[in-house]
């Protein structure tokens, strides 16, 4: 190079969709952190704001008062892959949106338009701030947030699969219950009229159902080095 500077590779973004339970977290953080990328889990933030209406008694059944209300609260990410963070108004909420009541609650307030229209802002910024380039988890980002990105991924795993992974060492009929919860969050977040959950057209497919952890990081950091060496 003309100044000495070493050549640094361009910024890569990497949009990983697919439904509750596939991988999409553990999968995005490891590739993130693998290849020096900022990581985004828009999960959270859907989380997050769904904690803030509970928190505030907003009815997440109203859809009017939830889209009246989408715009006040302050949701901040961090993106290092290591040790990603979310805070609502200066409130560290990592732990609070992980309860069963903002997980039973969320599809309805992530359904509302004005909702999906202020994450989908703060998503989109974020992703043009990382420098060396992003790993964005979610439910519509190949489809409708960032639908130029270098490289799609679609995960998919039988809801067997999902349901033993979600529920650890729990007995047989915790994985029923978690199956069964898992399928009616999966059929809200895919019946939605905005941006609903959806493979990209151009998303390249992964059933990790027989697959380790391992074997799916592996899968994708390659793609991710197949589409940056391609450039
Ligand atoms: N291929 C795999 N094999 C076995 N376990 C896995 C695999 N991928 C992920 N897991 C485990 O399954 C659980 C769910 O994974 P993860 O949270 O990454 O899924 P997700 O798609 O982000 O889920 P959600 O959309 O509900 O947040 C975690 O405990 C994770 O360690
Ligand atoms: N791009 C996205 C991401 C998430 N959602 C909604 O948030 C819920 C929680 O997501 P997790 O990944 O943390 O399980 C999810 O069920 C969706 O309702 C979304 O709409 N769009």
């Amino acid at each position: 190079m003309e100044n000495g500077a070493a050549p640094t590779a361009p910024a890569v973004i990497v949009a990983i969709d697919g439904p509750s339970g596939t991988g999409k977290s553990s999968t995005s953080k490891a590739v993130a952190a693998q290849l020096g990328l900022s990581y985004l889990d828009t999960g959270a933030q859907y989380r997050a704001i769904t904690w803030w209406m509970v928190t505030n008694g907003i009815d997440t059944d109203d859809a009017q008062a939830v889209a009246a209300a989408a715009d006040k609260p302050e949701i901040l990410s961090g993106t290092a892959p290591e040790n990603p963070t979310i805070t609502v108004d200066g409130v560290d909420v990592a732990a609070p949106i992980r309860t069963q009541e903002v997980t039973s609650k969320v599809s309805a307030v992530s359904a509302v338009p004005e909702v999906r229209a202020r994450i989908t802002e703060l998503q989109r910024a974020i992703a043009a701030s990382a420098v060396t380039g992003i790993v964005v988890e979610g439910r519509d980002i190949g489809t409708t947030v960032l639908p130029d990105a270098d490289l799609k991924i679609f995960l998919t795993a039988s809801a067997e699969a999902r349901a033993a992974r979600r529920s650890g060492e729990l007995k047989d009929a915790d994985v029923k219950a978690t199956r069964e919860a898992l399928i009616k969050r999966d059929a809200a977040d895919s019946t939605r009229k905005t941006s609903p959950l959806a493979k990209a057209d151009d998303a390249v497919e992964v059933d990790t159902t027989d697959l380790t952890l391992q074997q799916v990081i592996e899968c994708v950091v390659s793609l991710v080095e197949e589409k940056r060496a391609a450039r």
